[in-house]
């Protein structure tokens, strides 16, 4: 079998799965991270299957948000970061010398923990993307790549009578929202969400959550979060980390009914965190 072809263990133990003709959009292989001397990231191989959501887990400081920060290279903005193996999206190396990084970006998008609007208005918010990758060729192009991206961000009938007012002016989940509604404008393919309802509330939360859900169908999504329900509620596969090791990868509901490593078992039993 090709090494980087997926390998659906659901299949295997007889689980429901996944169809068995799925390619993995993101393979990863003997991925290292050092920052400096701390080795961050251990030898992870991950398949990341395309149109679904899989979520990262694992107690703080095991690698999380590192380990999907190389997926768009985001590591390589940080001076002492160091990243090594090999990581491709759609069959492409994306630490190859011919990538460009902010194409990359556009392709891979990113969430971060706390809602960061641009200080410009809602429209602009958006616009700014598919501006600098010259994604518009007119202001009506324009205004239907925004009003499309603030719909499918679930944004767009609660901003649709104030665009021109600044994005900072919304709610915390609203921004998020339009930080989500910000990546989608420029087309991408994948999503990486850090911890992107931390800095929410409950309601707020529900709502992003929703929005994953219904994402899902159009893009393939990576989230990092602390909260095993969070979890257990958006994603249809899991990876737990622990000090820099990708333990355990599998269907959601295996990793949290029947796991196979201890580790991973103490974790979700809440025996340490
Ligand atoms: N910018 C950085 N410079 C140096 N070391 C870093 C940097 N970011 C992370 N690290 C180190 O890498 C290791 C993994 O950190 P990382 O933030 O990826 O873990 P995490 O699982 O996402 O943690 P948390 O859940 O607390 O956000 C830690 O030892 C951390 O100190």
């Amino acid at each position: 079998m090709n090494e980087l072809t997926h390998v659906d263990e659901a299949a295997i133990s007889g689980q429901p799965k996944m169809s068995p003709a799925v390619e993995p959009k993101i393979v990863a292989r003997k991925v290292q991270v050092f920052y400096g001397e701390n080795h961050a990231i251990k030898d992870v191989d991950v398949d990341i299957p395309a149109n679904s959501v899989m979520s990262f887990i694992g107690p703080s400081g095991c690698g999380k948000s590192t380990f999907l920060r190389c997926l768009n290279r985001m590591n390589d903005t940080i001076d002492v970061c160091r990243v090594e193996g090999k990581i491709e999206i759609d069959h492409e190396d994306i630490y190859d010398a011919k990538v460009d990084p902010v194409q990359l970006r556009a392709k891979v998008g990113m969430v971060f923990q706390k809602p960061n609007p641009f200080p410009k208005s809602i429209f602009e918010n958006v616009a700014y993307g598919p501006r600098i990758h010259g994604l518009a060729r007119t202001k009506t192009d324009m205004e239907e790549i925004v009003v499309t991206a603030l719909q499918k961000a679930g944004l767009f009938a609660e901003v649709k009578d104030r665009l021109d007012a600044p994005g900072t002016g919304l709610s915390g989940g609203q921004q998020q929202r339009l930080c989500i509604a910000r990546a989608i404008a420029v087309s991408p393919e994948v999503i990486l969400m850090d911890e992107p309802c931390s800095a929410l509330d409950p309601i707020a939360t529900a709502k992003v959550e929703e929005l994953i859900d219904e994402l899902r169908e159009n893009y393939t999504i990576v989230i990092v979060t602390h909260s095993m329900q969070q979890a257990a509620r958006v994603s249809q596969r899991t990876a737990f980390f622990h000090l820099g090791l990708l333990v355990e990868e599998g269907p959601t509901d295996n990793i949290f009914t029947n796991p196979h490593d201890k580790r991973t078992q103490d974790y979700i039993t809440g025996r340490f965190g």
